[in-house]
């Protein structure tokens, strides 16, 4: 069965924060339960993988799991948390000797060309509006509101029968942006705080509070939360719904249904 790895689960800045001192950010320097690079996850079929987003800890990904060689990217959209690996795989692209493939919705492809132009050398940028297949997993990608950043895409990816969306930056989605969440088996939602104090304008993505209404709406059958802040303490229980977990860098998901279901 294919699995979902996260390499990630870190918000833009990861944790511990370079400037913090708070006790999130000081247990994830000590013993690491909390320490939380940024958000990235690899998909796993029996003869190869891809892997959704690239940050600058990609480099540090990759090692993590003794991966030399990646050949396929999907990009949720171009903000530095997502895309700042892309020189570093560019260039182990050029080492290795292969053009990767790096999948995007068309207007984040000039964004992210404007950023690194060079990238073109070693990885061929392609549009994935009208849908893509990769190792059998049909993939829709949509426009998902990011708040005070602009947006991001969605993805919903299906095979054999089992649906899964990875969303990591958005908030405040109305009916046409969660349409392709309802029901899905998986949902992998990004929530940057447990109960972010901000005010809303000010925001750009779920705190935990939120998710769980937009939960109780598109009824996944399971959820992870991912892109999570040093607000998030993964010792604390918190007041979550029954389906859902807290991602950790290296916590692996089966993508398909059990046997007795
Ligand atoms: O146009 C932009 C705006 C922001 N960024 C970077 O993206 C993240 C945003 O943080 P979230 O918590 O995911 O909203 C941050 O690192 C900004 O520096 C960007 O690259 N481009």
């Amino acid at each position: 069965m294919d699995t979902l790895k996260f390499l990630g689960t870190g918000d833009a800045m990861g944790t511990p924060r370079v400037y913090c001192g708070c006790p999130v950010c000081e247990e994830a320097r000590l013993s690491g339960t909390n320490a939380r690079l940024r958000s990235s996850v690899l998909v796993e079929s029996s003869d190869d993988f891809f892997v959704i987003d690239c940050g600058p800890d990609w480099r540090r990904q990759m090692e993590s799991l003794g991966i030399r060689v990646m050949r396929r990217l999907l990009v949720t959209h171009p903000h530095f948390d997502h895309i700042g690996g892309l020189p570093e795989w560019a260039d182990a692209c050029r080492w290795v000797g292969i053009k990767g493939e790096l999948y995007a919705p068309a207007e984040v492809i000039p964004v992210i060309l404007r950023q690194y132009p060079w990238l073109g050398s070693h990885i061929e940028l392609k549009p994935l509006d009208e849908g893509i297949e990769l190792d059998g997993w049909q993939i829709a990608a949509w426009r998902v509101n990011h708040g005070k950043n602009g947006y991001s895409y969605a993805f919903r990816l299906e095979k054999e029968g089992y649906a899964w969306v990875y969303c990591p930056d958005s908030i405040s989605l109305g009916d046409e942006e969660t349409r392709l969440m309802r029901e899905a088996d998986l949902l992998v939602l990004g929530t940057s705080f447990y109960h972010e104090e901000a005010e809303l304008s000010t925001r750009s993505v779920y705190d935990m509070t939120e998710a769980a209404e937009l939960l109780a709406d598109v009824k996944p059958r399971r959820a992870v939360y991912t892109h999570m802040s040093h607000d998030v303490d993964l010792r604390k229980a918190y007041d979550l719904p029954d389906n859902v977990e807290l991602g950790y860098a290296g916590k692996t998901v089966p993508l398909g249904h059990r046997i007795e279901e």
